[in-house]
């Protein structure tokens, strides 16, 4: 820093002050700031102090402290500033408090980032200015000031002082300059320069600076003021008084108001009366929005000034609004958007609101919105090339494919009975080109809900629906969802609101027509605290209701009909009935090992070579490589996980690649170095443990709550007591209550002897049914487990443990068994029968007779030939009726295929005899069959 050549012009540190903001001569002002400008302001100015031509102004003007800064005001070209000395700072937590003081005058030089060169001028000597003007000023200020406490505190009876004081509170400006006349230091300051003016002598050029700095007079004449010198500034002195003195005769006197206010009454009749007196008050209004916007204080000039992004955003906003009537919106929305948009150009662009209602109208415009005029029809799907496409994505589930090829044709006719709606009739000016007929209301379809296990291509098959009909997929996840505003949006008045999943859904889409896949249904949380998720659920897939959806954020009805929903779900019957009623059910089952291998070879190997960046003959993996994989390294219904071994497969071979000593072949003894261990214990079948005798262990069949189905293991020991049973493993109650049946069952058997080969020691057997203390466990006791199909599991478990006959651990059973010994039918065979198969060692499973459609069913589903597997079906179910008559128990083709596929022997059995009789081959019998021993 150095001084220039004139001894009047100097270096000084810049503040650069607010925007509006003006500091005069003669007034100590504090400003706010944050620590980091503090310090380095301060840093400047102690340079500054030592400097010579600093420390002589400083003396000139009699100040005993050198810290001087220049204070820039923030007014947009500014070339005049205000040296200021800084009389002292406070340090607080995160700010500092800095005091100036306004000293000079100081016209710019040279301005740069942080240091200003000025020109001071000698301060000019004013006469004493007309005081006429000046005294009516301070005598408005107090008559007003006066005034306006008065109308807020009195009550007065008469109508007219009323009407007054209504007008008075009408105006904004009033309060706004009540708040800054009546503050302490601003009113002892009028109060003195009134008494100072009424001197005959004086120091009149700094009382005038005092009463431009104290009076709110606009920023321009401000500006102008405090860059003029001599007469000029004079003028501009007196323009700012007579300013001030209008405001307060013309906006805020009164009974100048209620007099104009009383003439348009007594000019008009009663009705032009109103309509003159409204438009007296906007104008009114709006002279005042002018006078306090020219001081600065709101949008125009303030801080809240909208910036050129906002203008182009608002002209965006602006041009959809006005051509609202192009798009596919309900009249209400229209209406709405309008009004909103109305409301956002009133407001300020600072203020909370503003932003929060610009995100709407931003999210609103950013929705799909079909155009009238470029409406596309539904075109109708080719069935033979949907069936080629989902052939080309999946292998096998014949019977899913036919049924999704039957919802397609479905979907066809919909479109084809789709009615033509008349063409409006529209008034108008005849100048547009005809609108486009809107297109007619869509007719309901069927949803979809596929179901199976995790894994069996749910999702991949909904996909392909999608690719299929031509449109955006997009998937939600309602697993867990429980809050009812996640599907239908939050109301715009919360924080942070957001549309709902639907909504962001078709916004991602950019589709109005979608395939939305609404994944794990089943796992919706219903009457949560927050609104119940599911009933949303409900109302968004009723083709009644959601023809007029209401998100909560975007507040008008939207059309979802012409989305085609597809659901996703585990276990069906975890389902309300009111959502299963809406759906079309597809199941899905699990895959054996056949073909698991068969899809890894035509699908999941080719996928996954092209995913790694490979040539499509890369790998070489050979069936007895992949089925090794399929069985010691996963356990699932599913194939995701053999999916994810084999992308492993195939980045490992990917890098042997790069390092040129790649073969193509992958065997079995080549999986530790790519995928590691077998990291999968297969579930332990029935079987011997080295101390443990050979009875008492049954294998029972379970299905889970993923859908999937497993080998479940039933242990018994007996120990010397009295006749009870405690059960272990986390049982259910129906669980439970069928080891009782059990334990009764079996007791009355023996008690009346009715196990043929057994007689001859029946008492024995019977001492040792009433002195053993039976204890049940089922293994895996971290997982609950219920249900009644485990009956003759858990009976032949006991009988097993009294007889000391030992169950063949290749047999797996289920059924339910009534306490006569019947065995009912259950569910979830053909889950069962695969987790028998994924299990291993078992090769026989007992079902209940009732259970053969199960079987038949699960052998038509995996025909590929159609039109023979629907007139198979008719025939078995025919045959079936014919053998339940006979009582035989058959084997025909379809357990002949569950023999091929799964490697397992089907019994089907009716009672507890049946069982007996199956596992130990006639060598235990129940006499004359247990239903005509009952009592
Ligand atoms: N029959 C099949 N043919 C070809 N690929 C299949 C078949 N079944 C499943 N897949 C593949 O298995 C993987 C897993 O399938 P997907 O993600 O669709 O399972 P999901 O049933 O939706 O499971 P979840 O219930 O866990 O969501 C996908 O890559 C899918 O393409």
């Amino acid at each position: 820093m150095s001084s220039k050549s004139s001894e009047w012009q100097v270096e000084l540190p810049v503040h650069r002050l607010e925007r509006n903001l003006i500091f005069l001569p003669g007034i100590t002002y504090r400003v706010v700031l944050d620590k980091q400008k503090a310090l380095d302001l301060a840093s400047r100015w102690s340079a500054a102090e030592v400097l010579e031509s600093v420390a002589a102004i400083a003396a000139r003007f009699g100040l005993s402290s050198k810290r001087l800064v220049a204070c820039v005001p923030g007014y947009p070209d500014s070339d005049t500033c205000t040296v200021c000395v800084v009389n002292g700072f406070y340090k607080m937590s995160e700010t500092t408090v800095v005091s100036f003081k306004g000293v000079t005058r100081g016209y710019i030089v040279q301005l740069d980032e942080e240091n200003v060169t000025v020109e001071i001028e000698e301060e000019m000597q004013v006469p004493k200015p007309d005081t006429k003007d000046i005294i009516r000023l301070f005598d408005n200020v107090d008559g007003f000031l006066s005034h306006y406490k008065d109308e807020s505190t009195l009550d007065p009876d008469d109508k007219e002082e009323r009407l007054q004081r209504i007008l008075l509170r009408l105006t904004p400006l009033a309060t706004l300059l009540n708040t800054q006349l009546s503050a302490p230091d601003v009113s002892t300051g009028l109060k003195r320069l009134r008494q100072a003016y009424g001197r005959k002598s004086g120091d009149f050029a700094h009382y005038n600076d005092v009463l431009v700095a104290l009076f709110p007079f606009p920023i321009k004449l401000k500006i102008a003021y405090l860059r003029s010198k001599g007469a000029e500034r004079m003028e501009v002195f007196y323009k700012c008084v007579a300013f001030a003195n209008k405001v307060f005769d013309e906006h805020l006197n009164t009974s100048y108001l209620s007099e104009i206010w009383s003439s348009l009454d007594h000019r008009s009749g009663n009705s032009q009366g109103k309509l003159l007196r409204s438009q007296f008050i906007s104008d009114h209004l709006r002279n005042l929005r002018r006078l306090v916007e020219d001081m600065g204080l709101t949008r125009a000039t303030g801080r809240g000034s909208r910036t050129i992004e906002d203008d182009d955003e608002n002209k965006r906003i602006q041009d959809f609004v006005d051509s609202l009537d192009k798009y596919m919106i309900n009249e209400d929305g229209k209406r709405l958007i309008t009004k909103d948009f109305q409301r956002l150009k009133q407001m300020q662009s600072s203020s909370s609101d503003y932003q929060v209602l610009r995100a709407y109208l931003e999210i609103i415009m950013d929705l799909p919105w079909q155009r009238l005029d470029s409406f596309v029809e539904s075109v109708n799907v080719d069935l033979v090339r949907a069936r080629e496409q989902l052939d080309a994505d999946h292998y096998g589930m014949e019977s899913a494919k036919e049924r999704v090829l039957e919802y397609l044709a479905v979907l066809n006719l919909h479109n084809q009975k789709q009615p033509r709606h008349e063409p409006e009739f529209v008034y108008g000016s005849g100048d547009e080109p005809p609108a486009k007929q809107r297109p007619a209301p869509a007719l309901k379809a069927p949803i979809l809900l596929l179901t199976g296990p995790p894994g069996v291509g749910k999702t991949s098959l909904a996909r392909s629906i999608a690719t299929t009909l031509g449109r955006k997929f997009q998937r939600i996840s309602v697993g867990g969802l429980n809050d009812f505003a996640d599907l239908k949006g939050h109301r715009r008045t919360y924080v942070g609101a957001i549309p709902g999943l639907i909504v962001q859904a078709l916004r991602r889409s950019q589709s109005m027509n979608p395939v939305i896949l609404l994944d794990e249904v089943d796992k919706i949380g219903s009457n949560s605290r927050k609104g119940d998720p599911e009933a949303a659920l409900l109302e968004i897939l009723d083709p009644e209701q959601n023809t007029n959806f209401q998100d909560h954020y975007i507040g008008f009805p939207i059309d979802l009909s012409q989305i085609l929903f597809v659901c996703t779900s585990n276990d069906l019957w975890q389902l309300s009935d009111p959502l299963r009623d809406r759906m079309e059910v597809i199941e899905l089952s699990g895959y054996n090992y056949m073909e698991k291998v068969e899809i890894c070879k035509k699908y999941i190997i080719p996928r996954q070579l092209e995913r790694a960046g490979l040539p499509s003959d890369a790998v070489a993996m050979d069936d007895e490589t992949i089925l090794k994989m399929a069985t010691n390294y996963t356990s699932e219904p599913g194939i995701r996980n053999l999916e994810r071994l084999i992308a492993a497969i195939c980045r490992g071979k990917a890098v042997e690649l790069q390092a040129g000593e790649a073969t193509k072949n992958v065997t079995v003894h080549d999986l530790a170095r790519y995928i590691g261990g077998p990291s999968h214990l297969r579930a332990t079948a029935a079987g011997d443990t080295k101390f443990q005798k050979k009875y008492g262990v049954v294998n029972g069949l379970s299905y889970n709550s993923d859908g999937s189905g497993s080998l479940l293991r039933f242990e018994m020991i007996g120990l010397p007591g009295s006749q009870k049973m405690s059960c272990t493993g986390r049982l259910g109650e129906v669980l439970l209550e069928s080891s009782q049946i059990a334990n009764t069952l079996v007791g009355y058997l023996l008690h009346n002897n009715l196990v043929a080969g057994t007689q001859g020691y029946r008492d024995e057997l019977l001492k040792r049914y009433e002195n053993t203390s039976v204890h049940l466990h089922v293994p895996e006791g971290a997982i609950s487990k219920d249900g009644p199909s485990a009956g003759i599991t858990m009976t032949l478990c006991l009988m097993s443990l009294l007889l000391r006959k030992k169950v063949p651990e290749t047999i797996a059973m289920t059924g339910e068994i009534t306490l006569t010994g019947k065995v009912l039918p259950i569910g979830g065979v053909r889950e069962k029968l695969l987790g028998a198969h994924l299990a291993g060692k078992v090769n026989k499973v007992l079902l209940p007779r009732q259970n053969r459609k199960d079987v038949i069913e699960d052998y038509i589903y995996n025909l590929r030939d159609r039109e023979l597997a629907k007139e198979l079906f008719a025939k078995f179910l025919d045959e079936e009726e014919q053998l339940l008559k006979e009582g035989r128990t058959h084997a025909g083709e379809p357990e002949k295929w569950v023999n091929q596929t799964l490697g397992l022997e089907i019994v089907y059995v009716d009672d507890f005899s049946d069982v007996l009789a199956s596992v130990w081959e006639g060598e235990v019998l129940l006499t004359g069959g247990i239903r005509e021993a009952r009592i």
